[in-house]
């Protein structure tokens, strides 16, 4: 029985048995792919706890303030970061980390190293937090690509060499959606056992779908082309959605269908979304399920990165919607 009363589900998916399936399918595995998706469950489930008390924490102190138990109380995205280092510098599965919050790359110690490489989004929508919308953690993971003392550059890889990647929504439910390069599924965090139970098997994005998202505040800044676009979108009676946090968007994407944008505008001509950790693993998801990503005029995951919080316009969502948005980045020659 559970916390709650009911019956355990004996026979329940969780993501651990799901990844190990998953490696056994794979000669020669070694189990530290395994072992590593197990430590950022870790972290999405302290960081899911710590999302549920923010609102109330409140009321016993902020960030770089005292809680009346006289402790320092640490603010949900510092929170997070230090969770996601934690976690995976201790894994024993990782030599480099990319964190959208630590200016340079970290460098996990010598003794601890394995050969995976990690960029993360630790709290996206950070915006939102104080209004308790939904907010998420955003991760990709990569081979290490050079012999030797890892460097920057074994973290600027093309999104193409991805290995697995997902992300973590702390909304009404959490929810952590991956993929290891064969199909995208969702586990949801059954919080009577502590686990992540698979309830969105093979996750695909309908061919088409009703509604657009932007934040359409900057349409004053756009190019035609996603001004065109956007136009002919309201001349369509199409849905309007924008939550203001990628992993709410992106989710609501995957799961309706239609396309999510943040384009370039006049005054950032590169958009506002990281490609390391935001745009790439998002891509890698979308194009597993069965839909597209794109700059507008290239794909996403062809990109090769010279930063490491470089940014991307993105266009991303079911094949249809982002294919006409391309159609008229060409027609307008941009
Ligand atoms: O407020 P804007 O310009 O619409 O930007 C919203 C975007 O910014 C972000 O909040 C940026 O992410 P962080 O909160 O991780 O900085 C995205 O989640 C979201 O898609
Ligand atoms: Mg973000
Ligand atoms: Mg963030």
């Amino acid at each position: 029985m559970t916390s709650t009363g009911q019956a355990i589900d004996t026979d329940s998916m969780t993501l651990t048995r799901f990844t190990l399936g998953e490696q056994k399918r794979v000669p020669h595995a070694t189990g530290d792919l395994t072992q590593l998706l197990v430590s950022i469950q870790t972290a999405v489930k302290a960081i899911s706890s710590a999302v549920r008390k923010a609102g109330i924490a409140k009321l016993y102190g902020m960030a770089g303030d005292v809680n009346v138990q006289g402790e320092e109380v640490k603010k949900l995205d510092v929170l997070a970061n230090d969770l996601f280092i934690n976690m995976l510098s201790s894994s024993y599965t990782t030599c480099l980390l990319v964190s959208e919050e630590n200016k340079t790359v970290i460098e996990v110690e010598q003794e601890r190293q394995g050969k995976y490489v990690v960029c993360f989004d630790p709290l996206d929508g950070s915006s939102n937090i104080d209004c308790l919308v939904s907010i998420g953690s955003i991760f990709s993971i990569y081979r290490k690509s050079t012999e030797g003392v890892p460097t920057v550059s074994d973290a600027l890889q093309p999104g193409n060499q991805i290995v697995a990647a997902g992300y973590a929504l702390y909304g009404s439910a959490t929810m952590m959606v991956i993929s290891t390069g064969n199909g995208v599924n969702g586990f949801m965090l059954d919080p009577s056992i502590g686990e992540f139970v698979l309830t969105d098997p093979n996750m695909r994005v309908k061919e088409k779908g009703k509604i657009y998202s932007l934040n359409e505040g900057y349409a004053n800044l756009w190019d035609p082309a996603v001004s065109e676009y956007v136009h002919g979108k309201k001349a369509k009676k199409a849905g309007a959605r924008y939550i203001g946090s990628m992993v709410a968007d992106v989710h609501r994407t995957l799961k309706y269908g239609g396309i999510f944008m943040y384009p370039a505008t006049s005054d950032a001509p590169k958009g506002k979304l990281r490609l390391l950790y935001e745009c790439n693993p998002m891509a890698f998801l979308m194009e597993l399920a069965g839909g597209q990503a794109t700059t507008g005029k290239m794909r996403i995951l062809d990109i090769v990165p010279s930063d490491i919080h470089q940014r991307t316009p993105i266009f991303l969502g079911s094949t249809d919607d982002v294919q006409e948005i391309i159609d008229l980045y060409k027609k307008h020659n941009l």
